[in-house]
């Protein structure tokens, strides 16, 4: 079987990947000419720890391709998958220009029955709009084609995302016939073989699973973020805390890990669009709206504490930042808590030195010459004040707590994502502010690190 993956961005390139690992003949297209040029040369536009190697792979054994025609690629294929952007619109609700666009190429170039199958996240309702999009560009050729529409909304993580693909815990798959729902079985044989099952249902809430599953796991943080800020206040510590309720199987230990906030290209723009759905049927998503606002005020939460450190004076101040990108694992900073803090430090008049083992690069587009940028972790502390951590990354998590001590101006960390312990900090002598844990004055007596 030959099949077309329509966008080559995370999800379409995780995809075609994916799919021509397992032996399936796989054609990638996008419109941007210079990824599809650089993807040729194998040249890969995104950090995803394993996807370079597994895309050179299939390449070289023929089962992998990727064009900027999808005349010849929709002409080839019995299955087209839509991995198009779905922004957010002005009002919150999900844009799905690029999508449609997409619906009406499949409906101009297809000779023959084709399955065009939703993968981008979409709001309930628009595979019908797709299917109307393709209908009507098959009526301006006055031609009779078979086709049908499908949903197959991707759970995967960015920095996990090849294992997410090739291990998932569920597929979803929404359809309304019987052919459609034979191809995506046999396309997902060797997933279903391996025991991943696929869970057939209907379109429409194949189309809400999706976003009813992000707006879960947003629910999970913006929880334990609200407990921790709690925690704080009462003398808790929600490290335990997180421990103790993860232990019930009911709750589970994933997804509540305390913070500074969610971030990342889909949980805030989903949380969003759900609630703009609701919005649109007359419905009040209450909790969801608590979620986004309680993810908005956490996402300062850091800056705040930094900010009252230094009674509200930051003019001046050096701060060494270690970790760029919404979470490890990857160079995408969409909506990262790390822009919201430094945009704040900057406005605030303090200085901004960072550290990403792989985000610079991106950073650079959002800060331009605002921030210094570091090449290693320890230079972002020559001549600081304190280091603030806003991602953890591994290599962050066993650092030297000598140098940092000697490099920086006094001992002073602020911690986003509760790395280090605070009773450890304090024996080495630290001044250490996490999420959700009071702060405990370091010991005089302090042990050698
Ligand atoms: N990034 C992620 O981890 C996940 C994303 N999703 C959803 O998947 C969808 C895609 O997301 P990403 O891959 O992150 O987007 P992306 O922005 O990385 O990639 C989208 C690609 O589509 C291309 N494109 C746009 N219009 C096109 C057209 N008419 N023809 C051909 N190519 C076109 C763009 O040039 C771009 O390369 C979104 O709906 C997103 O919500 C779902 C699960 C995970
Ligand atoms: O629809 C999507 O695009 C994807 O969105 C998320 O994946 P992703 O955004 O790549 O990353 P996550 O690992 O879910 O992290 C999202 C944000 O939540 C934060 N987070 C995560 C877990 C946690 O316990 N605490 C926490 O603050 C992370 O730091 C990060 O900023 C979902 O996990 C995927 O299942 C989904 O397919």
């Amino acid at each position: 079987m030959k099949i077309t993956i329509v966008g080559s961005g995370y999800v379409g390139l995780v995809t075609g990947a994916c799919f021509s690992e397992v032996g399936i003949n796989v054609v990638c297209v996008d419109i941007d000419s210079k990824k599809i040029e650089n993807l040729n040369k194998g040249i890969i536009p995104i950090y995803e720890p394993g996807l370079e190697d597994m895309i050179t792979r299939n390449m070289n054994k023929g089962r992998l391709s990727f064009t900027t025609s999808i005349e010849t690629a929709v002409k080839e294929s019995e299955v087209v998958f839509i991995s198009v952007g779905t922004p957010p619109d002005e009002d919150g609700s999900a844009d799905l220009k690029y999508v449609l666009a997409v619906a009406r190429d499949c409906g101009k170039h297809m000779t023959d029955y084709t399955l065009i199958v939703t993968k981008s996240t979409v709001p309930v309702g628009t595979s019908l709009k797709v299917k109307e999009a393709v209908q009507d560009e098959l009526n301006k050729r006055n031609v009779s084609i078979e086709f049908d529409v499908a949903s197959n909304p991707e759970f995967l993580k960015e920095g996990a995302a090849i294992n997410d693909f090739l291990k998932p815990d569920r597929i979803v798959v929404g359809l309304n016939s019987e052919r459609a729902e034979s191809l995506m079985s046999s396309l997902y044989k060797p997933f279903t073989l391996n025991g991943h099952p696929v869970i057939f249902m209907d379109i429409v809430s194949a189309e809400m699973t999706k976003y009813a599953a992000n707006a879960m796991l947003a629910t999970k943080i913006s929880f334990i973020n609200d407990i921790a800020n709690l925690c704080e206040i009462v003398g808790a510590d929600v490290n335990k805390v997180r421990k103790g309720i993860g232990s019930d199987t009911r709750i589970g230990h994933k997804f509540i890990y305390p913070g500074i906030g969610y971030g990342g290209s889909c949980f805030p723009k989903d949380v969003q669009a759900l609630i703009r759905t609701a919005d649109e049927n007359n419905y009040n998503l209450q909790v969801l709206q608590a979620v986004e606002s309680v993810n908005k005020y956490q996402k300062l939460v850091l800056f705040n504490k930094i900010n009252s450190y230094y009674n509200g004076d930051l003019k001046g101040k050096t701060i060494g930042v270690w970790g760029l990108s919404f979470k490890p694992q990857t160079d995408d900073m969409r909506e990262a808590p790390a822009l919201y803090i430094i945009n704040s430090l900057l406005e605030a008049g303090a200085v901004v030195k960072a550290y990403d083992p792989v985000a610079l690069e991106e950073a650079k587009h959002h800060f331009g010459d605002r921030i210094t940028y570091c090449d290693e972790q320890y230079e972002t502390l020559i001549d600081a004040d304190c280091l603030a951590i806003l991602t953890e990354w591994p290599e962050f998590k066993f650092p030297s707590f000598k140098i940092i001590k000697k490099l920086l101006s006094k001992p002073l960390v602020f911690d986003g994502r509760n790395i280090y312990d605070r009773d450890e900090m304090a024996k080495y002598g630290f001044e250490y502010f996490c999420i959700g844990v009071r702060s405990k004055k370091p010991e005089l007596e302090t042990l050698s690190v």
